[in-house]
Parts: C-alpha cells; structure tokens; sequence
C-alpha cells in the first residue's frame, strides 16, 4: 500500500466530516464513519478505482483487502456515505452501465469475510437498474440430470438465464468448451485466486477443485438475467450462508441403479470415477434431503415431467413469462455533476455549462430500496430525472 501524501494524512488525523473532497491530484475522496476514513480514488495498479483506509485509532493506514470486481478509473467522482454500510460512489464521465457503484465497509457480507481473514476488507458492487429475479441454485448427485434440465431452461428461455461458469481443476470432457462449460484451471492459480477473495464458494468434489467465482455471478447479473448455479451440496451450504439471496432445489434420482446407469450411459467417466461418484452420491442425497440448506425437492424420474415441476416452481408458467424479462438499463449522468444528499434521496445536479439550459439537469437517484450487494451487483434503486430545480441542497462534496 502506497504512501498517502503528508497532507492528507494531517487532514485525516485532524478529522473529515462525512464525505469529504480531496483535492489532491489524484481526485481521492474520503468518508469518516467511526474511527476509519475510507479514502477511495489513487490505484497503484490505475485500472481500478484504489481504496485506503485510515484508522484514527491507530493513527495510520490499515492493511486492506478490496474485494469484487473493481470500478475502472474514471476522470473524478463522488462519494456518499449510505446507512453507515456502504459508500455510494457516482463515477464521473463514464458509460450509463458504469457510473453507479457501491463499496461496503460494515454490511453482513463484509463483516464475515472480517472475521474469517482477520484483516480490514471492504467489498465493490456495482449498481445495476432493474429488478432481477434471484439466483437459482441447482444441487445433486452426480448424473442425476442437473446439466440436462438447466440446458432445457436455457434453450427455452435464453433472455431469461443465464448459466454461471464455474471454475474446476478438473480435465475437459470431449465436447467441453473452456470459458462455456467450465473454466479449467490450473490447482495452484484456482488456489491463489480463493485466497485473493474471488470465489463466492469452492469445494473440493470428487477429488477436484471447484468453485464459483464472484465474476461468474456478476456477468449473469450485468446481462440482466437469472443466474443459474449448478453445483454440489457444499458448495450450496457455502451460498446460503452467503448474503447471495437465491432459490436452492435439490434434485434426487428415482434411484441409485438409475443413477448408475445415467453415469455409465453418459460416458464420460472412468470407472473408478464412476464408483468415486457413485460412493459420493449416497452422502450428497443425505445431506441434502436433511440439512435445510434446500427450499425445493425435485424427483428426476421422468425427465419431461420433472423438467415441468422445475418450470413451475421457477414461476415460469405463460402469464409469467413475459413479465420477467428485464433488459439491463444505463444511467444517462451530465458528463460533470455535484451529489447531494437528503434522506435516501441522492441528487445529482448538472455542472456542464452546455446543460444549463436543458431541462433535465437533476437526476434523483432514490436508495430507499437496495437489493443484493456483494457479492454480486447491486439492484433496487430507482431513477428519475427532474426539470427544474429550487436551491438549497447542502453540497456534500464534488471533484474536479
Ligand atoms: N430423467 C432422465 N431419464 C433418463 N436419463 C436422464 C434423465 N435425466 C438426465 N438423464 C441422462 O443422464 C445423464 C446424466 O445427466 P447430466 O449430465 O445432466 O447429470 P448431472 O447431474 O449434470 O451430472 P454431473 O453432476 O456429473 O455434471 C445424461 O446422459 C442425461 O442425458
Ligand atoms: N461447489 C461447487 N460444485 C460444483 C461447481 N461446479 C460444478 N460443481 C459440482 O461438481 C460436480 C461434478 O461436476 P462435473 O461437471 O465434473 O460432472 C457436480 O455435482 C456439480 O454440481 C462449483 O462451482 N462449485
């Protein structure tokens, strides 16, 4: 972590107020909230938006660990501190799919990856416009038939789902694709990354590595889709307890000879992965008829018929179908703009001179409602642009 210049760290020891301007060249900001100054802005890498954090009780920088996919640097932004959680940060100049992102410091995801590591973490979300609906988790022996059903989901609805590609240490089948079916990985860089943070969950499944990286969420999210999730029941646990708010089934199969020969008909293992399976399958079907983690039972017996019980506890009968397809939306933001705040209202007012005498120079931004956060993107608030505008917001701070 960089050395923050002299002056800032004179201003932080004398206090901010919440959301502070830096003016520095850098175009940091700084949000106090207790003792800890979040200073988001300078990156040593410069492709992401960098974050410090100043610990007044100490009286210096804290070691920090910024996990999620991070905002590109951008030519200035603003920073507004939200229910003592999580800092708003509106970017400057940015595409309309861009500008809106979120950086919790203290929210239930964040203070459980501070227990588990012991060190200060703060956690990037971005915002995305329109309602999702939640995540679908799939669990269940193997070759019970969780691939085929969720390929049947995705060819019927394709705007719908959306698939979310795991990472395995394990060898490519025949007609896997890499980046479509899985990411095979190295075990060494699969460990590395689960260590930097970037697994929502991992597992270890019949002797390989597997696990769902934070990206493979948010890619799903960004295209505005639902995001299915296939994997085992450890991996399911490690969801639930997650703040990833999702929709778990289990599928079982009519029976372990049927299973059996699912496996063997598929060809794809060898018979000593076979047994492995087959072995593992007896634990996977008791732990997850009996540890809670699963909302929903299904019996794959006949594929036709369990295909439909799935759609119909999905909600996906043909009244519904038409409602839930929701098309991602940007923000169209004035390229410079100064953000206020007055209650869950965040209010951001023109400042290009051209704009002046356009009607809409106010966008209020309303984040009464959030919904989802890290990891993952951020849904839930609302947009509207205003014409005219009377006076009298306390400015909490802007860049140039
Ligand atoms: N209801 C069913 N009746 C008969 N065969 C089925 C049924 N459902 C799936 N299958 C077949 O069983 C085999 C295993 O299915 P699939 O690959 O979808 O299982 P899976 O649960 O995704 O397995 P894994 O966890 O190993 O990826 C496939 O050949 C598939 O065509
Ligand atoms: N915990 C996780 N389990 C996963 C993930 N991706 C797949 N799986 C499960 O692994 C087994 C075997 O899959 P296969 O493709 O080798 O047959 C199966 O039960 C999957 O559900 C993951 O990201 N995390």
């Amino acid at each position: 972590m960089g050395e923050a210049p002299a002056f800032i760290v004179d201003d932080l020891q004398s206090g901010f107020q919440k959301g502070f301007c830096l003016k520095s060249k850098c175009c940091e900001t700084a949000i106090t909230l207790g003792d800890k100054t979040y200073v988001v802005g300078a990156s040593n890498d410069e492709l992401s938006i960098g974050v410090r954090i100043f610990d007044k009780a100490i009286g210096g920088w804290v070691e920090t660990a910024v996990v999620g996919t991070k905002p590109k640097p951008c030519k200035g932004h603003s920073a507004v501190l939200l229910n003592e959680d999580r800092i708003l940060v509106i970017k400057k100049g940015s595409a309309p799919d861009d500008c809106i992102w979120f950086l919790e410091v203290n929210t239930p995801y964040v203070r459980e990856l501070k227990k588990k590591t012991g060190t200060e973490v703060v956690a990037w979300s971005k915002g995305v416009r329109g309602n999702a609906q939640k995540p679908v988790v799939i669990s269940g022996p193997s070759g019970v038939g969780k691939g085929t059903l969720i390929s049947m989901l995705m060819k019927e609805f394709p705007s719908m789902f959306g698939f979310s590609v795991s990472h395995t240490t394990r060898a490519p089948r025949a007609m896997e694709k890499d980046g479509v079916h899985y990411h095979f990985t190295e075990r060494s860089v699969m460990e590395k990354e689960i260590e930097d943070g970037k697994f929502l969950e991992f597992a270890s499944v019949h002797g390989n590595l597997y696990g769902t990286s934070i990206e493979a969420v948010e890619v799903v999210a960004d295209m505005g889709k639902r995001c299915i999730l296939d994997i085992d029941v450890q991996g399911a646990r490690s969801v639930r307890a997650s703040s990833l708010e999702a929709i778990f089934i289990f599928i079982s199969p009519p029976s372990m000879e049927e299973l059996e020969k699912r496996l063997r008909a598929r060809g794809t293992e060898s018979e000593e992965q076979i047994l492995k399976r087959l072995r593992n399958a007896k634990a996977e079907i008791d732990q997850g008829e009996s540890s809670g983690i699963f909302d929903h039972f299904l019996y794959n017996d006949r594929l036709e018929e369990c295909y439909e019980s799935l759609k119909k506890l999905l909600g996906l009968d043909e009244t519904t179908v038409a409602t839930q397809i929701t098309s991602p939306q940007g923000i169209n933001l004035p390229a410079d703009h100064s953000v206020s705040k007055i209650d869950n209202k965040i209010i951001i007012k023109s400042e290009t001179p051209e704009s002046d005498k356009a009607s809409k120079n106010l966008i209020v931004l309303d984040v009464s409602s959030l919904k989802g956060g890290a990891p993952g993107r951020t849904r839930g608030f609302d947009v509207h642009a205003i014409d005219s505008f009377s006076d009298g917001f306390n400015g909490i701070h802007c860049l140039s």
